[in-house]
């Protein structure tokens, strides 16, 4: 099932312009066999890894994943097969060496109690020879990097830190000596769902920036759909059943046991792949304080519409007015609404449906930088955009799909589709 091999485009986060700084994994056949156990844990995985992108490994429990990812900085030696870093045969390389190029989260940072934060964060650099000046500065440059004030934290040890805290501390010492490439095995399995929330968006703002390659593994399959530039679905022997989009994943799961896998609600699921910057604004009349309520209600009017949203002096949006609370003012006032709909611009389409939903009012107000009003978005805006997703998820060009089978080596695939013009499975 396995041995069709698709491509859709690379419908990965937009490009900022960020000089990719990942380097690509190829895992060519590989095969790891544990002792004693009759059936391989991987089973002939060959899998390309593009570089700068983010690749999730799904799959259920026992399937091969953490196997899967551990032989990639051979923390598990393969039993058969090459894993290939850029150009280079890592295969047999030293691992320790290895691991120096290879930055690893775990589950709750994994941090060593003993040790204090910036430490922690220089063990690495300090294996490398690093000056103790030179330590010191990029470790602070890390500090700020997931959002921690260097100052306050990095002389605490782990114990006094919160479970997200350590998290992120585990994040910086990954990136310390600033490795092309990223493992990451649950990473934000420990803590709560509004911290593993605001984890994920600071490693996609991270990832926007410093464009890592980066191999998660999770048990989340929405955090696979948040994070995953291209999603791996394995099954037991780490078979590949689907590597593809996000996108393509919910648009077209490509058999039953993916279909299951995703579970129900595909279609908000999808909600989550789009920011509210992505999708067409509604028009809104803006008032400003001081306005006479009679001037604002004649612009309502001009336009059509039955709200006018005030601003303040920063353009931040304060109140959202009916008609009818219009013709009862005879100036705008500078009260602010502390319940109004209010979404940021980087927001999902799904964080835009939850403000809708919870105001009752239909629509949000968005806002942009500094908290400025940039529009309305409102719940057909919403619709469509997730009938438009699934449309261009299941006619989307098939360029630049990574390779992923249980059925050959790399070599085998390219020959086999150069004799044929193009990459099985089309
Ligand atoms: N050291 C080991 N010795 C023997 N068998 C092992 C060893 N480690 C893992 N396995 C087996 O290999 C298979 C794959 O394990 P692996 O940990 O890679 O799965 P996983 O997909 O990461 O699972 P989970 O989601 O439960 O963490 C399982 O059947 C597991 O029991």
């Amino acid at each position: 099932m396995s041995e069709t091999i698709q491509k859709p485009d690379n419908t990965g986060p937009a490009s900022t312009g960020n000089a990719v700084t990942g380097a690509s994994i190829l895992l060519d056949k590989v095969t790891k066999r544990y002792p004693g156990q009759e059936k391989p844990a991987v089973d002939g995985l060959t899998m390309e890894i593009p570089a700068g992108k983010i690749v999730m490994l799904v799959g259920p429990s026992g399937c091969g994943k953490t196997t899967t990812l551990k032989m990639i900085n051979r923390l598990i030696e393969p039993t058969e097969g090459r894993i290939v870093l850029d150009e280079d045969d890592v295969t047999d390389i030293d691992g320790d060496a290895l691991r120096r190029r290879i930055g690893y989260v775990i589950q709750a940072g994994g941090l060593f109690p003993h040790m204090t934060v910036a430490t922690n964060i220089g063990i690495v650099p300090k294996m490398l020879g690093w000056s103790k000046e030179k330590i010191a500065a990029r470790v602070d440059e890390l500090l700020e990097l997931v959002s921690l004030d260097p100052a306050t934290y990095r002389d605490r040890f782990p114990k006094e830190l919160s479970g997200g805290q350590q998290q992120r501390i585990g994040v910086a010492r990954a990136l310390a000596a600033d490795p092309p490439v990223l493992l990451m095995d649950e990473p934000f399995g420990a803590v709560d769902p509004i911290t593993r929330q605001r984890l994920q968006d600071e490693l996609l703002n991270i990832q926007e920036e410093l464009q890592k390659t980066i191999v998660c593994v999770t048990h989340d399959f929405d955090e696979a759909v948040k994070l995953g530039d291209w999603i791996a679905i394995f099954t037991e022997g780490a078979q590949l059943v689907q590597y593809d989009t996000p996108e393509r994943i919910l648009a077209d799961p490509a058999n039953e046991f993916v279909e299951n896998f995703i579970g129900s609600g595909a279609g908000l699921k999808q909600l989550t792949l789009t920011r509210v910057n992505e999708v067409e604004l509604a028009d809104a009349v803006v008032a400003n304080i001081g306005d006479l309520g009679s001037d604002v209600l004649s612009r309502l009017d001009e336009a059509g519409h039955d709200h006018a949203v005030v601003v303040d002096s920063r353009r931040r949006p304060i109140q959202w007015l009916t008609r009818r609370q219009l013709s009862r003012l005879e100036r705008v006032n500078d009260d602010v609404d502390a319940k109004l709909p209010v979404v940021g611009d980087r927001a999902t389409l799904n964080d835009a449906l939850d403000t809708m939903l919870v105001s009752s009012a239909g629509a949000a107000l968005v806002t942009g930088r500094r908290d400025a009003f940039l529009g309305v978005i409102d719940v057909e805006t919403v619709m469509d955009a997730i009938t438009r997703a699934h449309k261009q998820a299941m006619t989307a060009h098939s360029d630049g799909r990574p390779v992923g089978i249980n059925t050959g080596t790399l070599d085998a695939v390219q020959a086999q589709s150069a004799s044929v013009g193009e990459r099985p499975g089309e």
